[in-house]
């Protein structure tokens, strides 16, 4: 989100304290939230929380405010937060393995990082190789991000989101690119490392299958928030189709 994003942003965070991720309390909060860039809305008056233990998809036409809403949450638990950007944020020019240390780029100090750039330490060496061999990308770790594809890409996104280690995941479409049996594949390994997620997706049928709740947005409102096995294929069809 930029600065100017926030611009007209109406927040209620939920006040962290003590972080528990397991406990059943609301991790996010948000209270007539609104969000414009510009004179464009992107959220109106969006009220909603979401506790802990979770797994959320969120569904919507392009343009809904998906990224937005979750630009928004981002803000407010980002310590806690493996986060999956829908443009993946890579570095083009470095390694498949420096892509994803660089989820644990912020827990080393300034000379550490630059010395396993310049000489991959053993241990990040080994925990990234196998990390990339579980996402298929264990022959690519010394290739550069411009040498992939748009699913390798994304695949890598997710590697550095999973090297965090963080309770919480927030990702934006984050297995757009991979084929279907793929992306269901990658999809509950993320649910099954994350206590709680909160995922932006159009693919209905994971969204149904794979998530305990749905969260609709149109035009910046939320216009369904329901348990997932409360909702039929039809109505998430008829949802899109109005
Ligand atoms: N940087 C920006 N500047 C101006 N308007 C923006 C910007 N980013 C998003 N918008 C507008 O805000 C609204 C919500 O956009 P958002 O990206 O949140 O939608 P989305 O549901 O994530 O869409 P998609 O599924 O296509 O990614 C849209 O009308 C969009 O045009």
């Amino acid at each position: 989100m930029s600065r100017g994003a926030n611009q007209g942003l109406n927040l209620s965070a939920s006040k962290a304290g003590v972080f528990d991720a397991t406990a059943n309390r609301s991790l996010f909060h948000l209270d007539q939230a609104t969000l414009a860039y510009g004179q464009q809305t992107a959220l109106a008056s969006v009220s909603l929380s979401i506790h802990a233990g979770e797994k959320v998809a969120l569904v919507g036409p392009s343009g809904a405010g998906k990224t937005s809403l979750l630009n928004v949450l981002y803000e407010q638990q980002r310590e806690h937060i493996a986060w999956c950007p829908q443009h993946y944020g890579l570095v083009d020019i470095l390694s498949v393995y420096h892509n994803i240390y660089m989820g644990q780029l912020e827990r080393h100090s300034a000379p550490y990082n630059i010395w396993n750039l310049l000489f991959p330490i053993a241990r990040h060496q080994q925990a990234i190789g196998q990390l990339a061999s579980e996402l298929g990308l264990g022959q690519k770790l010394d290739h550069s991000i411009d040498q992939l594809s748009g699913g390798q890409q994304q695949r890598v996104s997710i590697g550095r989101a999973l090297y965090r280690n963080k309770a919480i995941f927030l990702g934006d479409e984050p297995v757009a690119s991979l084929d279907p049996i793929q992306g269901e594949a990658l999809l509950a390994k993320i649910i099954a490392r994350h206590a709680t997620v909160v995922i932006a997706l159009h693919n209905r049928q994971m969204a149904l299958s794979v998530f305990d709740r749905i969260i609709g947005i149109k035009g910046g409102r939320v216009v369904l928030d329901r348990p997932a096995n409360a909702i039929s294929h039809a109505e998430l069809d008829r949802f899109y189709a109005q």
